[in-house]
């Protein structure tokens, strides 16, 4: 399994997430937002963390026009897994990839710490390796986390089980304390924790590596 990580100017979270899908098993391409095309045999991509062109005009606006993002969108069109935390989340909903925005936490403060998430859904290459309703511990760190949908887009999320995880404790304001959520075709994830910061024993925690295993246990069965 080939993943290919991207890295803007500003992201900081490339590295870590590249360790967490070696460490899961694939083979990790690293990518630079100039480049036009993903390597050849990509079977994910990966938008990580960080701070891309210093969060200017907004979280993740500025990288969603940049010339990687054109490639991501199509190889999403056709099929391809993608997933995006934090920073990616953010870029994911600028290029259109996931509905939704992330709005400036409620408490306009940055915040970092480890918080409780819910599997609401395990349907999905994501989060089929969680139960239902488990409860996993996971870091977030932004200031931009408050996921905002309207009622209808909300609904349909919730109609298409689409919401793949929550806070239990709800530290930004997210409407319906929305913490990640998957695309139509459920190959795309976006969230804002930080899994690939819970992948071994000494991050304090191994929730986040479930993902990673699952993720690649599934795209190899096809
Ligand atoms: N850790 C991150 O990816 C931070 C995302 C974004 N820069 C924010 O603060 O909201």
């Amino acid at each position: 399994m080939k993943a290919a990580i991207i890295t803007f100017p500003g992201s900081n979270c490339d590295r870590d997430l590249a360790v967490a899908f070696e460490k899961a098993g694939a083979q990790v391409v690293r990518v630079w937002h100039k480049d036009t095309e993903l390597p050849q045999g990509t079977d994910v991509v990966g938008v990580p963390g960080g701070f891309s062109f210093g969060d200017y005009l907004r979280c993740g606006a500025i990288a969603a026009q940049s010339p990687i993002a054109r490639a991501v969108r199509d190889f999403a069109h056709k099929g391809g897994y993608v997933l995006g935390i934090c920073n990616g989340f953010q870029i994911l909903t600028e290029t259109g990839l996931l509905p939704g925005a992330l709005l400036r936490n409620v408490g306009l403060t940055y915040v970092c710490k480890t918080v409780e998430l819910r599997v609401e859904t395990t349907d999905s290459a994501f989060t089929s390796g969680y139960g239902r309703g488990q409860v996993i511990r996971i870091p977030i760190a932004h200031h931009d986390g408050n996921y905002n949908i309207d009622e209808d887009g909300l609904k349909l999320l919730r109609d298409q089980d689409r919401i793949a995880f929550t806070y239990v404790d709800n530290p930004n304001g997210s409407v319906a304390d929305i913490a990640g959520v998957l695309s139509e075709n459920r190959r795309v994830l976006g969230m804002m924790p930080h899994p690939e910061r819970m992948c071994e024993p000494v991050h304090g925690g191994t929730d986040g590596s479930v993902l990673f295993r699952s993720l690649i246990g599934m795209m190899a069965l096809g």
